[in-house]
């Protein structure tokens, strides 16, 4: 049995053409089901939902021998035991420095001044911050980063923004691109080399399916 980590919405529904060119149709969507372990028409493949950000953990630890998963989502996860044979470019965003509109953020970092940044991507934006001197608390949230300087929370946003609609829609803007993001292939390393017969040419399906 081979078991696929997906997290629901864009990922599930970006990664159904790779997973069909594998050969693999699931049997129900996670959206209109209860289902945490979703079959297929495959009898040696099924898939689980899980939290975007969980899904290196699950791949990790063998629970799932393969997932899909954004690379901010791993870069925080760190990688360990991950073997990420393809950047599968799906899911493409952009991790991104935001301020609320007027706030004069290049003064306020040529002045040196200490700035509260509000983010689910700590690791990153420490890294991001540290790299440039500025100095930064980070507070940790876990989703609706947008809010935090509309309300005082925070004097800057790390997020991923994609058309920038969320930014606009809530009176901010970009001031910093950190990196670009899509979702990579994920594998556990001991389930390649136990499973290679089953998952080998999963890998190459889904390098066929984008052009590799
Ligand atoms: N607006 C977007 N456009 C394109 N890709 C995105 C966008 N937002 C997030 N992503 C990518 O898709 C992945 C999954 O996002 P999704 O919104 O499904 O989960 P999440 O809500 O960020 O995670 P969790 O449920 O664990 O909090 C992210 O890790 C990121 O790589
Ligand atoms: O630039 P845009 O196209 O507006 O996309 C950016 C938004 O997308 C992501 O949220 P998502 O839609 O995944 O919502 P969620 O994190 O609350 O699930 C991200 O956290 C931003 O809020």
């Amino acid at each position: 049995m081979i078991t696929i980590a997906l997290s629901k919405g864009r990922i599930f529904e970006e990664t159904l053409p790779l997973l069909a060119a594998a050969g693999v149709v699931p049997a129900e969507a996670p959206e209109s089901s209860r289902k945490l372990i979703i079959g297929t028409n495959r009898d040696d493949v099924r898939l689980i939902i899980v939290r975007a950000s969980d899904v290196p953990t699950y791949v990790q630890y063998g629970a799932a021998d393969l997932g899909v998963a954004g690379r901010d989502v791993l870069i925080e996860h760190g990688g360990a035991g991950l073997y990420q044979p393809l950047d599968l470019e799906i899911a493409k965003c952009r991790l991104m420095v935001a301020v609320q509109n007027g706030f004069d953020y290049q003064g306020a970092v040529q002045q040196g001044a200490r700035l509260r940044v509000a983010t689910k991507y700590t690791d990153q934006a420490r890294e991001h911050f540290a790299a440039k001197g500025v100095h930064v608390d980070l507070i940790k949230l876990y989703g609706s980063m947008e809010l935090a300087p509309l309300v005082g929370l925070a004097d800057a946003i790390v997020d991923l923004v994609s058309t920038g609609g969320t930014l606009k829609a809530n009176d901010l803007v970009a001031v910093e691109h950190i990196r670009d993001i899509s979702s990579r292939l994920i594998v556990n390393q001991a389930a390649l080399k136990l499973k290679e017969e089953q998952i080998q040419p999963m890998i190459d399906a889904f390098a066929g399916a984008i052009g590799h």
